[in-house]
């Protein structure tokens, strides 16, 4: 039987349905949900995804302000920027565009991000929570990419779980959330592909994530009989979106397969607009306690 499309529209729907009513909720307790996403720069990837928010926040009534600094500026201006935003109690939620232009250290401002204000979950604290099992602000992919997995119904306890990519930002995260929920993760990288050892591991994956940025670096016959098959890649070749894993021949075994797009992509700013909304509630915490 060929695998069924894991869409991303209905989870993102739902959540977006949720936002909206939490939205209401806070603003009669005064608060007000707003999000602020810096970008240096220009980059086109990131384009998409800060007009994806700013269609998203509308909708869920939150407060939406794309910051453009100059391509030029150096650190130290971004650190003061956003030592600037931690301090506003109007901004709750802070989103620092990737990439950066190179006279900038990506993580040391990422890391200036105020946790309670970091709706990406990029800083040490939230990374530590999840790392702990505690996760609170989470990385808005690697979540995305674990709701999709658990809206087909797997238990994932002692599934071999396999994970393609180690980025900060998704690759690790996901192996965490997958591993705190008692699946048996192995993580391959670049060393794993340099050994030619890549194949082996998803030929063993129930659960197979991919996070790599290279198109069809996963092959669909590699793919095992009754696998749930999550493919964050986004990439553009001849004018074309392609993923990280060769779909329409993954379906073939395959259970569920994510589009591209229509995937994690589509999830990824749903949660984003729902960790806006949890960072809000955070601080209303701080304050009161
Ligand atoms: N700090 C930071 N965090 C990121 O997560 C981040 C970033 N910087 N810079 C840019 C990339 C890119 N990115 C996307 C998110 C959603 C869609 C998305 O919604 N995609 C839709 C298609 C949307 C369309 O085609 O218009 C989909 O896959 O179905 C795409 C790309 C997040 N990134």
């Amino acid at each position: 039987m060929p695998a069924q499309l894991l869409k991303g529209k209905p989870i993102a729907d739902k959540i977006k349905e949720d936002v909206k009513k939490e939205v209401e909720d806070l603003k009669a307790k005064g608060v007000s949900p707003s999000l602020v996403a810096i970008q240096v720069g220009e980059n086109e990837a990131s384009k998409v995804y800060t007009n994806a928010q700013k269609k998203n926040a509308e909708l869920c009534g939150i407060k939406y302000d794309l910051q453009e600094l100059p391509a030029d500026m150096t650190q130290e201006q971004l650190i003061k920027h956003i030592d600037g935003l931690n301090k506003d109690p109007n901004v709750t939620g802070i989103i620092l565009q990737m990439p950066v232009p190179e006279q900038i250290d990506a993580k040391v401002c990422q890391w200036r991000i105020a946790y309670e204000k970091d709706i990406e979950g990029v800083t040490p604290t939230n990374m530590g929570l999840v790392t702990f099992g505690e996760p609170r602000l989470v990385p808005c992919t690697a979540q995305g990419a674990f709701e999709l997995i658990k809206s087909t119904g797997v238990d994932l306890y002692g599934k071999e779980v396999v994970v393609v990519g180690h980025s900060d930002i998704v690759g690790k995260p996901a192996a965490l959330l997958l591993l705190n929920s008692f699946g048996t993760v192995t993580v391959c990288h670049i060393a794993t592909g340099q050994r030619g050892l890549t194949e082996e591991h998803v030929r063993r994956a129930e659960i197979l994530v991919v996070a790599v940025g290279v198109p069809h670096l996963v092959k669909g016959d590699w793919v095992k009989e009754g696998a749930i098959v999550v493919d964050i890649g986004i990439n553009v070749k001849d004018g074309k979106l392609l993923g990280d894993v060769e779909t329409e021949v993954a379906m073939e075994k395959a259970a569920w397969v994510t589009p591209v797009p229509g995937g994690a992509g589509t999830a990824t700013t749903a949660i984003l607009m729902r960790n806006t909304v949890e960072a809000a509630k955070w601080q209303l915490e701080m304050k009161q306690s």
